[in-house]
């Protein structure tokens, strides 16, 4: 076995005692790197050092070559060690009963002695055929989101985020201030906390304050904090959100909502490091970074006045565009997987999947409310859907012409209503076509002429 040959060919472990067979095996396999062993001891030792992805197993092993005794000592030691890999069993004359024990003990498929290389053949190509579909398979699962964290908890695949996700790495670790532009929806809270935890504040604190939610009045004190009886109400002296965040990070969203008073102190905090709380009469130094974000378009404020040009320069640094969910190609389809897992799993409701029609209406979808209401829709799909598939329906997204601009005749909003009854009826029944054409009250040759008409596969 050359070293080209384990790095570019599946390997094959040939479990055979007769030298003779061995030969001939081993001369059979050159599209698979093969190894030979000739007892169970040897089997397990190349299984542990070459991981197989198939074995062929003869159940007639020395000390026991007549019987099944060893073959299946074998077979269980080796599944115990590498479940995934296929073996195939070799069974003698009359031994038809123990190959099949030997399936139910795990084997994946047997043949029968005297050896017909073309069949064996076959077998073989098709167990690595399987192996390495359900090796992509568990990749694909191991990378779906949820299982792979990246910065903050955020999951894409869109090449867009990346670069975002790059940048925001790049930039939590130097000492600029960072303003996240993007509408609402799109992550821009969950981007700046994984800021905050790729930088060395990560110690610290993250506190986050939505500046258009708090009415220009509590402002100041929510940032700023106040003294004890500096107004009425102030009961007690009480910490401002800037300095909760000392050594830590403080997110400002919105911040386009912040009144032209405020802006003043916010700078002066911004250049000098201290803040006074309301009714305070001493500075108090505070080492607390901002990232801020906001959705409107700040340069036109700064033109018109509504937005200090001095304050936008300090939060500015590095402005982080973050694009809308319908600019990141694939990304709905994979949210909405990964929210339905998340809500399921809280739920307790056994794992689902989204239907067809669901998938295709979640791509066409627009999403103006990006993220945020793609997890609602799923929630709330999660809780009510019945069936194991989510619908289009079940997530709201089912209206004439949703995320396909107008309908151009009323025959194209039947065409469109009949085809999402049909992709409905055949998720809840799980592609039972019987059971669907009963719940669409048609008959079976109706629902299949119905189904090809509308592109359904069979
Ligand atoms: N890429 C993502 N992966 C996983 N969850 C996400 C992702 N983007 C957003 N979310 C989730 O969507 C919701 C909205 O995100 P977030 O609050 O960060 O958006 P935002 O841009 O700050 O919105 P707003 O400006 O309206 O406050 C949150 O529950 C967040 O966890």
């Amino acid at each position: 076995m050359s070293r080209m040959d384990t790095i570019t060919k599946p390997k094959l472990l040939i479990v055979e005692d007769d030298p003779g067979l061995q030969r001939q095996l081993r001369w059979a396999y050159e599209d698979y790197s093969t190894m030979v062993a000739g007892s169970r001891e040897e089997a397990l030792t190349l299984l542990r050092a070459e991981e197989p992805a198939v074995i062929t197993l003869d159940l007639g092993l020395p000390p026991d070559p007549d019987g099944v005794s060893e073959g299946f000592r074998t077979l269980k030691e080796i599944l115990a060690l590498a479940p995934q890999a296929k073996v195939i069993i070799a069974s003698g004359h009359n031994e038809r009963e123990s190959a099949l024990t030997a399936i139910a003990a795990g084997a994946w498929d047997f043949y029968q002695k005297p050896v017909d290389f073309d069949e064996l053949g076959a077998i073989v190509r098709r167990a690595f055929h399987v192996q390495a579909l359900e090796a992509e398979n568990r990749r694909l699962m191991a990378n779906v989101p949820g299982e792979v964290t990246m910065l903050g908890g955020l999951i894409t695949a869109a090449p867009e985020m990346h670069k975002v996700t790059r940048t925001i790495e790049k930039v939590a670790s130097a000492n600029v201030s960072v303003m996240l532009l993007g509408a609402s929806g799109t992550g821009k809270e969950l981007l700046a906390k994984g800021l905050h935890e790729a930088s060395p504040r990560a110690k610290g604190s993250f506190i986050a304050i939505n500046c258009a939610a708090i009415p220009d009045t509590l402002l100041e004190s929510e940032l700023f904090g106040h003294e004890k009886g500096a107004f009425t109400g102030a009961v007690k002296t009480t910490e401002g959100k800037i300095e909760m965040a000392d050594g830590g990070t403080l997110f400002l969203d919105e911040i386009g909502d912040i009144p032209l008073p405020l802006q003043v102190k916010l700078l002066r905090f911004l250049q000098e490091r201290v803040i006074e709380r309301i009714g305070g009469r001493k500075p108090i130094p505070v080492d607390t970074r901002i990232v801020c974000a906001t959705h409107r378009d700040l340069k036109a404020m700064v033109a018109d006045g509504s937005f200090r040009e001095d304050l936008y320069y300090r939060l500015a640094e590095i402005v982080v565009p973050i694009p809308g969910l319908a600019e990141r190609p694939g990304d709905a389809v994979l949210l909405a997987r990964h929210f339905l897992r998340k809500y399921g799993k809280e739920m307790g409701v056994g794992a689902r999947d989204l239907s067809p029609d669901a998938i295709a209406a979640v791509e066409a979808w627009g999403w103006p409310g990006n993220v945020r209401e793609l997890e609602n829709r799923v929630k709330r799909a999660a809780i009510m859907a019945e069936g194991k598939f989510i619908t289009a329906a079940d997530l709201d997204l089912d209206e004439p012409g949703a995320g396909e601009g107008d309908f151009i005749n009323l025959r194209a909003v039947r065409d469109a209503a009949e085809k999402r009854a049909i992709g409905h009826a055949l998720s809840v029944c799980e592609h039972n076509i019987s059971a669907a054409a009963r719940m669409l009250g048609v008959s079976r040759p109706t629902l299949y002429d119905l189904m090809k008409q509308h592109d359904f596969s069979a």
